[in-house]
């Protein structure tokens, strides 16, 4: 793995990528980050001594890929700057998109004509190399290029390739799905403590069950319906629970969650400001008001 690779964005998402392609092996000679907040800037050279700069033309310069890694509404400024660099000689730079709710054909559009993009839409367990990537490629990204950025992202998890118009689920299931995760782990503690446990105590229980029950269903072949069987005893005390579970519509609460995820990534990629239709808003991060 010696290509050269560009990471646009040092946020939660870029530091992810960050650290799984160099716990993956990948040399840090061969990595660069741009990041505009200098305390940012500085926290990333310190944690992983990476070369980072404020300056995407420059970083750009010899990378062969560039995962661009900021938020959707700055992703116009980024793509300025994009196609201003000059290109790599023979090496064709591949754009890989990172943020949620930005089509393809916005890349396509800004960038040099025929340029390769490729949109992803990862996960923050990326951070211990345990993401769940969907990948899909844009109008030019021929399968080399695509296997290219695919062989990136399985450095730090697991990778499908999928139609863009999927997306959409995609972030609904995956992309987001780890805070789901979070909440009802969030929720167990809470529950342990209300049943006289220890905040300490609930939360080593609760992290560990779902650590557990991951890995058991990533490994064992069985699916969610049978291991969810096996610990449901007859007239036991799991079926007393789930009992519960479904009496207040934890199905329905999914459904209605993971719908309205797919509306909001479907309603991004309509939005003007990411559309492209018109100038940057002045209400973006880079003017400090909204974000
Ligand atoms: N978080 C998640 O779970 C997931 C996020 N994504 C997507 O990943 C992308 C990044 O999300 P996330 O990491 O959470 O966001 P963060 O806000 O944590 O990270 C974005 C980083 O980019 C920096 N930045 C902003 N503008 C520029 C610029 N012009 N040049 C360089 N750096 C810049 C920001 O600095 P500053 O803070 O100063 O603005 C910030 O440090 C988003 O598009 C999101 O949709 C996709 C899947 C999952
Ligand atoms: O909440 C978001 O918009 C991003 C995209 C998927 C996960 N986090």
């Amino acid at each position: 793995m010696t290509e050269r690779v560009a990471i646009v964005g040092g946020g939660k998402i870029g530091e992810a990528l960050l650290a799984g392609l160099i716990n993956a092996g990948k040399p840090v000679r061969d990595l660069v980050v741009v990041e505009r907040s200098a305390e940012r800037s500085a926290e990333l050279v310190d944690d992983y001594g990476v070369r980072v700069t404020d300056d995407v033309t420059d970083a750009v310069d010899g990378a062969r890929v560039v995962f661009v890694a900021v938020k959707p509404d700055v992703v116009d400024t980024v793509l300025q700057s994009l196609g201003k660099a000059d290109d790599n000689g023979d090496e064709e730079r591949i754009t890989v998109s990172l943020a949620a709710g930005v089509p393809t054909s916005r890349y396509e559009a800004s960038l040099p004509a025929g340029s390769p993009v490729v949109r992803v839409m990862p996960n923050t367990p990326m951070l211990v190399n345990e993401a769940m990537s969907a990948v899909s490629p844009g109008r030019y990204a021929n399968d080399d290029q695509v296997a290219l950025a695919v062989r990136l992202l399985e450095t730090v998890g697991k990778v499908m390739v999928v139609p863009e118009k999927s997306l959409d689920a995609v972030t609904a299931i995956s992309g987001s799905g780890p805070a789901y995760f979070f909440l009802m782990v969030e929720a167990m503690i809470d529950a342990g403590v209300a049943l006289g446990l220890t905040r300490a105590q609930a939360a080593e229980l609760a992290v560990q069950t779902v650590k557990g029950s991951g890995v058991l269903l990533a490994e064992s072949g069985l699916t969610s319906v049978d291991l969810r069987a096996a610990v449901t005893s007859p007239g036991g005390t799991t079926a007393a629970a789930l009992r519960e579970f479904e009496r207040y519509g934890l199905r329905h609460a999914v459904n209605e969650a993971t719908a309205a995820c797919a509306e909001a990534s479907a309603r991004m990629a309509r939005r003007p400001e990411i559309e492209g239709s018109r100038p940057a808003s002045p209400f973006t991060p880079e003017s400090g008001v909204g974000g």
